[in-house]
């Protein structure tokens, strides 16, 4: 995926907020990338244009050579909340982006098999999402989002909803998803230990209409370990850097 000299302005009364100008990124394939920035810096907003759920004021988006115009099964998102069908069980919210793309009776059992599989999810199928915990809740989302067969996978704060104690369990079996599928995603955080736990690179965006302050590869052993001095060293970096971020350099 592709982002082009992205500009985005809201207009409200008058008055122009300008929340992104002139952003470019470059996204690679298989690499898990993280946006990280300040609260209101435009990370949502970026990731909501990049599914397609809403139109640069300017510049262009593209996958796979195509501007991104609208939402496509070729764009898996997984919201903060979930957003999971409270009337659906398990295996009919995974279904759900099948039978929209209208697929083959066997095709759809063959890959609802897999996904349950690959999110630990074998004999919980006909459970309802308030039986879930969160981590089955984050689980199923994140298969859900997959089932389209995306070329990329967005996650607006995917651990947003979970209490700090479950947020590390979550991570480690978020990477292990990850890593199973080695697709392309894309994560929007302000928690810098989320972003250094998961990602291949990290993008810093300051508060300043989106200015990227910062696009580094984070280049540790996986699963990493947050007691060794590499890690901290990286945390003390990004930090820093968030503190300039917010002051909207
Ligand atoms: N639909 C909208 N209409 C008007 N302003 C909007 C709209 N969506 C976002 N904004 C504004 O754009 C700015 C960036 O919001 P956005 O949600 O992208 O930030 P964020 O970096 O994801 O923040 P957070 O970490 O708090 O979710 C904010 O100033 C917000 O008020």
């Amino acid at each position: 995926m592709e982002i082009r000299n992205i500009s985005k302005i809201f207009s409200s009364k008058g008055e122009e907020n300008i929340v992104l100008q002139n952003v470019n990124i470059s996204f690679n394939k298989g690499e898990f990338i993280t946006l990280l920035g300040p609260s209101g810096c435009g990370k949502t907003t970026l990731l909501t244009m990049m599914a397609g759920f809403q139109k640069p004021t300017s510049g262009e988006i593209r996958l796979d050579d195509e501007i991104v115009t609208k939402p496509s099964p070729k764009k898996g998102f997984v919201f903060q909340n979930y957003a999971l069908f409270p009337w659906m069980t398990v295996k009919e919210n995974i279904l759900y982006p099948m039978k929209q793309q209208k697929l083959a009776r066997d095709e759809m059992e063959k890959r609802l098999k897999k996904l349950i599989k690959i999110a630990h999810l074998q004999g919980k199928e006909d459970l309802y999402p308030k039986e879930l915990s969160g981590g089955m809740k984050q689980r199923t989302a994140f298969v859900r989002a997959l089932a389209g067969n995306p070329k990329i996978l967005l996650l607006d704060e995917p651990l947003g909803a979970i209490d700090f104690q479950m947020r590390k369990s979550i991570q480690v079996q978020l990477e292990k998803l990850w890593q199973e599928t080695k697709i392309t995603t894309v994560m929007v955080t302000h928690d810098v230990e989320e972003a250094l736990y998961l990602s291949d690179r990290i993008i810093v965006m300051s508060k300043n209409r989106g200015k990227i302050i910062k696009d580094f590869k984070v280049e540790m052993e996986r699963p990493r370990n947050r007691e060794f001095d590499e890690y901290k060293d990286y945390k003390r970096e990004l930090e820093n850097l968030l503190e300039i971020a917010l002051k909207g350099v």
